[in-house]
């Protein structure tokens, strides 16, 4: 099956050229100012029109109010909104209606509590991301580069496409997909040389590792 490869966290039209020639499905830009990979509105306008029709855009953005994603959403024109906060379903129902994309809601995982919100999310979103929980004291509550551990997500039943992120590589995304049977995979420190700085090799690198990958998923 082929597996859906999102590449997040782009800031730049070298990088975003890398991760687009080397047929990444979906690419992401963080609306969140304490990230490192904060894009303002004018990179926004710039990436956005670079990146229309080859890949899927995702906005990914933490708690953010209306006027915000209003501003993100006629900039960059996306073509999904990534929630990575602490949205609620009434607030997603809400931006869907608001903005008509599609959503994907991240959901932080550390043990196997943490997937008990899940029906609810799945019954209003379009797509569900599985995340690590990042620790209580962490400035962003993505993009860290941490794992969780995959086996939670075995014999998963959902309704709904997952992807899977955090602390993902070429070096360990062949087994995130063995066990979690993921339909897609979402990497951003992991193809960076130091925070916020992505690297054209290491993009190339990962994609290509997710494709050798693809015979293991399932969705
Ligand atoms: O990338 C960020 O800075 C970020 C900020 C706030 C919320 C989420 C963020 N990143 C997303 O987190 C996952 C995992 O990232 P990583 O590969 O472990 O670095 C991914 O979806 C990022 O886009």
């Amino acid at each position: 099956m082929s597996l859906l490869v999102k590449i997040c966290g782009l800031t730049t039209p070298d990088t975003l050229s890398a991760a687009l020639d080397a047929g990444a499905d979906m690419v992401g830009f963080v609306f969140f100012p304490p990230s490192p990979r904060h894009l303002d509105l004018t990179g926004a306008r710039e990436l956005g029109r670079a990146a229309k029709g080859r890949a899927l855009k995702v906005a990914l953005t933490v708690d953010a109010d209306d006027a915000t994603v209003e501003n993100i959403v006629e900039t960059l024109r996306p073509d999904l909104l990534q929630l990575h906060g602490r949205e609620s379903i009434a607030r997603i129902r809400d931006l869907k209606q608001r903005f008509g994309l599609p959503v994907m809601k991240a959901i932080p995982v550390e043990t196997s509590a943490d997937l008990a919100p899940l029906a609810g999310y799945a019954d209003v979103c379009d797509r569900i991301l599985f995340d690590a929980r990042a620790p209580k004291d962490a400035t962003r509550p993505g993009g860290l580069g941490a794992t969780f551990d995959w086996h939670l997500l075995q014999g998963l039943k959902l309704d709904r496409p997952f992807m899977v992120s955090g602390g993902l590589s070429a070096d360990n995304i062949a087994e995130a997909v063995r066990i979690t049977r993921a339909g897609g995979v979402d990497v951003s420190s992991g193809v960076e040389r130091a925070p916020g700085v992505k690297d054209c090799d290491l993009i190339r690198n990962f994609i290509r590792a997710a494709r050798a990958a693809e015979e293991l998923s399932v969705q």
